[in-house]
């Protein structure tokens, strides 16, 4: 069973212990359906015969002002966080394998990079491909369920012109292997992920180790990355935010152009939270482009002398009233605060716009900050049964199950598939028998040489033998 203990931070409301076995008396009360007819990328899909997807969950979240993490999180200290077993209310409804395909929400970048002709100009896109894989992430902190060995997610998007699939290669340490394609053959962007995390106290660090490789086919070019670092604050006190941060450095492997964006950490004064920086040299590391933008708002590129010369105007004009902010601000001491002076991009005379995230629906803050993209991730689309694999995370009963607000269920559910995976576990040891991946493969990544997982094809020809039966 499982048994989760909560600290009551409102000895007015009803719910400090739950077991996954009591009947739980916080009700739906504002339960409703949202049936916002809403544009998805600008278009009213339902016209022109493609299906319409779904732009809301089924129900709100669950609220979780009544929990802390802190109750459960102390005992944690200093261990690898994948290994806890957290409280489902700290969940959203999505399976990690889910969360990972937010990175293909702005695949339009991609094919708008396959059609220009200049390599510098290619590099614009990507980066900001690259930005907008991790814009979803912001304000994002429930956290999703891990995937079990063997799990795997497709995702189809017809009218974006690419697929998708990825499965769960590795349970300890976690792995999530992805390829996706576009259904032209003009790309295909593939990797995997291992999320190293680490509990240090008031916050939780998870670094995305694991390489992001998106091959042009038709420019025979491949570009290479890692994703920055991720950290969640205050997951004892206050109010949880995403923070990203850290080197990335995007690599052409033919042209050997390169793109060095620099994701800021915030900073004492919060000035730089969410700012990314960087620029494109070519081989002989001669500047092209500067880039910069927030990873939760838009991407700009400018020339490198026009973007010197506005950054000096601007640091000359910002001393005077430097002093005045810092005398102003107030750090707290308990909790690290996210700064509530968040200003906008500045957009410099002279840049184009590369990117800007969709803004999301009003009813995202009750369902768990989700984008429309995502939304729909979890969506059981008629005629999907029987068509996508048996082991697909939309067939998973907890994430179901907490979709539709029933978390005791969920909780339950979610327990037994994790004991029903123990038990294979177990019995494979006694057999001596290796667990073996059904698209992926082992291997090294063709132009970085690192350790990769490398997608064996197939999935859609949609004849899943061999299946491991895990739900
Ligand atoms: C104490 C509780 C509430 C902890 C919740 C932790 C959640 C928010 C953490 C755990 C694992 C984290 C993920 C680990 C790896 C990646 C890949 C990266 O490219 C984007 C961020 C992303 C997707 C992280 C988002 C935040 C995340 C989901």
């Amino acid at each position: 069973m499982n048994c989760l203990i909560f600290i009551k931070k409102n000895p007015e409301k009803n719910v400090s212990c739950l077991e996954s076995d009591d009947s739980c008396e916080v009700s739906f009360k504002d339960a409703c359906v949202y049936e916002s007819k809403q544009t998805v990328n600008g278009k009213v899909p339902s016209e022109n015969g493609v299906r319409e997807r779904r732009t809301t969950l089924p129900v709100p979240m669950f609220s979780r002002n009544d929990f802390s993490v802190w109750g459960f999180l102390k005992k944690c200290i200093g261990m690898e966080l994948s290994k806890i077993t957290m409280p489902i209310v700290f969940n959203e409804p999505l399976s990690f394998l889910q969360r990972i395909t937010e990175y293909m929400e702005h695949t339009y970048l991609i094919h708008k990079a396959c059609t220009l002709s200049d390599s510098i100009e290619r590099m614009q896109l990507v980066a900001a491909f690259a930005v907008s894989a991790v814009a979803s992430q912001w304000d994002r902190t429930g956290k999703p369920f891990n995937p079990l060995l063997g799990e795997t997610f497709e995702l189809t998007r017809d009218e974006e012109g690419y697929h998708m699939i990825s499965e769960q290669v590795s349970h300890h340490p976690p792995i999530s292997a992805f390829y996706s394609e576009s259904l032209n053959q003009d790309f295909s962007f593939h990797g995997s992920i291992y999320p190293k995390l680490k509990f240090w106290g008031k916050s939780v660090e998870a670094e995305p180790k694991g390489t992001m490789t998106l091959e042009l086919s038709k420019h025979r070019e491949a570009y290479t990355w890692t994703n920055p670092m991720c950290c969640v604050h205050n997951v004892i006190l206050g109010k949880l935010w995403i923070e990203q941060y850290g080197t990335v450095e995007i690599v052409n492997h033919s042209t050997g152009d390169k793109c060095v964006l620099n994701f800021k950490p915030c900073g004492m004064f919060g000035k730089e939270l969410h700012r990314v920086e960087g620029h494109i040299q070519d081989k002989s590391k001669k500047k092209h482009q500067v880039i910069y933008g927030k990873w939760t708002e838009c991407v700009y590129s400018i020339e490198p002398k026009v973007y010197e010369v506005n950054k000096k105007a601007e640091k000359k004009s910002g001393e005077d009233s430097k002093k005045h902010k810092q005398e102003q601000s107030t750090v707290g001491d308990d909790a690290d605060e996210m700064p509530d002076v968040q200003e906008t991009v500045t957009m410099i005379p002279g840049s184009t716009l590369l990117w800007r995230v969709a803004p999301r629906p009003p009813h995202s803050t009750q369902m768990y900050n989700f984008t429309n993209f995502a939304m729909t991730l979890n969506e059981l689309e008629p005629g999907t049964i029987g068509v996508i694999a048996p082991t697909d995370c939309r067939l998973r009963p907890d994430i179901r199950a907490m979709e539709n607000g029933d978390i005791d269920t969920a909780s339950q559910e979610k327990e037994r598939l994790e004991e029903k995976q123990r038990v294979a576990r177990r019995e494979r040891a006694k057999d001596e028998e290796e667990w073996s991946t059904r698209w992926f493969q082992q291997g090294n990544n063709r132009y970085t040489g690192a350790a990769d997982w490398i997608y064996k094809g197939g999935y859609f020809d949609r004849r899943y033998s061999d299946l491991p039966d895990i739900y």
